[in-house]
């Protein structure tokens, strides 16, 4: 006992009384620390389980005094998943605290060109395709193959209906991401990459950025939930991207065949493609007007496919204003990415496009974005350079991915112009 005290308080003689008293305290303490555990963790799962009552609006907004070194320092270089980040850019966090540090809603001009989330284009007037028609007879398809290639040269957007996709499986990885999103700052930072605070104008959004074919989902798993208890992120993200993948290029094969061109042409192209995954969350702004969800920006990829929560802030650049998109839950909304535009050789129209933010509700969007491998030459099919000579330059995709970090411009295909010749 003696030495069992000495260990425990020191070399000072202690009644038995004292040492009793203590491991009382101790247990005490250690009974509340388990327990508030057992709180965390219980909740948590709950919100895993019953994914219908979150509360999908709020625990988000990060308190103003969020300590900003925690993320602009080094330190993290030890961490894993910052370790995959920093060497291969393959996921980012935009965090609201970062750019919470810049954001000044209160005090910053109102945007010029400022439209609500909730204007939209009357519902009729983005394109609208049935991919039910594909499947009728030759004409039906014909005609509705004529109108997708029509909706890329006009609008470079349109909404895809009938598209097979699981509803279920849609709101499986919109769960996901809400739950992503409801991570602590500390736990959404292990992602960041600081991106926002380079960025001009006042950001209300997180954003994560991830390539299922390059990063560890586990990871992901990991932090979602215990470790032991499953796999249920990485499952729902791989079953989701090989269907989106396959929709995707099943869309481009019968574009670039609606233009004219072989299919197999554009083998080179889709071969070794890869997703990006683009999950952004925009909480409840208090002055939406001086903020901005994501910046106006053209998508670096081939075509992306997009769902979101269907309260509207996406709008595009068309014809000198910006339209709002009305938000459909039964569509998947198609873009055009730069590339595609570059391999159309300006046929198709990479579209600028942004989102606002809104006082009253948080807005979800999911994006599945197809990227070409990194070393294929970005150039045309002869079929498309008949008429016109290349307008692009002949680039891999790596390099023009390149180039646009370097000129700082995602908002505009212009570094990839060549000059005209007169
Ligand atoms: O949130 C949206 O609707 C658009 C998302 C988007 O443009 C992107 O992630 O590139
Ligand atoms: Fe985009």
């Amino acid at each position: 006992m003696q030495s069992f005290r000495t260990l425990l308080l020191g070399a000072e003689p202690v009644s038995e009384f004292s040492i009793l008293l203590l491991l009382l305290v101790l247990l005490l303490r250690n009974f509340s620390c388990s327990s508030t555990g057992a709180v965390k963790i219980s909740s948590f799962s709950m919100a895993f389980e019953a994914p219908q009552s979150l509360n999908r609006s709020t625990q988000l907004m990060v308190p103003r005094d969020s300590p900003r070194h925690e993320v602009s320092g080094t330190p993290r270089a030890s961490r894993g998943l910052f370790n995959r980040w920093a060497c291969g850019r393959e996921f980012r966090v935009d965090s609201l605290s970062i750019s919470q540090q810049n954001l000044l809603v209160n005090d910053g001009p109102t945007s010029v060109d400022f439209v609500r989330h909730d204007e939209f284009l009357k519902d009729d007037e983005i394109p609208v395709v049935d991919m039910a028609l594909f499947e009728g007879d030759a004409d039906t398809s014909k005609k509705s193959v004529e109108q997708m290639v029509n909706a890329c040269e006009e609008w470079g957007y349109f909404y895809l209906v009938n598209h097979g996709v699981e509803l279920e499986l849609m709101e499986k990885v919109e769960t996901q991401a809400y739950e992503f999103f409801q991570l602590s700052t500390a736990e959404k930072e292990k992602h960041a990459s600081h991106y926002s605070l380079l960025e001009k104008v006042k950001r209300w959004s997180e954003g994560i950025i991830l390539k299922p074919a390059e990063t560890n989902l586990d990871d992901y798993d990991n932090q979602l939930s215990p470790p032991e208890n499953n796999h249920e992120f990485s499952t729902v993200v791989k079953e989701y991207d090989d269907v989106m993948k396959k929709l995707a290029k099943r869309i481009v094969k019968l574009l670039v065949v609606g233009l004219g061109v072989k299919a197999w042409r554009f083998d080179e192209f889709l071969e070794g493609v890869e997703a990006t995954l683009r999950w952004n969350y925009q909480p409840p702004c208090p002055r939406p007007e001086n903020a901005m969800g994501l910046s106006p920006h053209t998508d670096p990829y081939l075509i992306t496919l997009q769902h979101d929560s269907g309260i509207g802030g996406l709008q595009i650049y068309r014809k000198g204003e910006w339209l709002g998109i009305p938000p459909r839950a039964d569509a998947l909304l198609v873009n055009i990415g730069d590339v595609f535009e570059i391999l159309t050789n300006g046929k198709f129209q990479s579209p600028s496009h942004r989102t606002v933010v809104n006082k009253v509700e948080g807005r979800l969007s999911v994006a599945h974005c197809l990227a070409p491998a990194k070393m294929v030459t970005l150039i045309p099919p002869p079929e498309l350079l008949r008429s016109a000579p290349n307008q692009y330059k002949a680039r891999t995709y790596a390099e023009y991915m390149g180039a646009r970090k370097r000129q700082e411009s995602s908002n505009s295909l212009e570094f990839m112009k060549l000059p005209t010749s007169v």
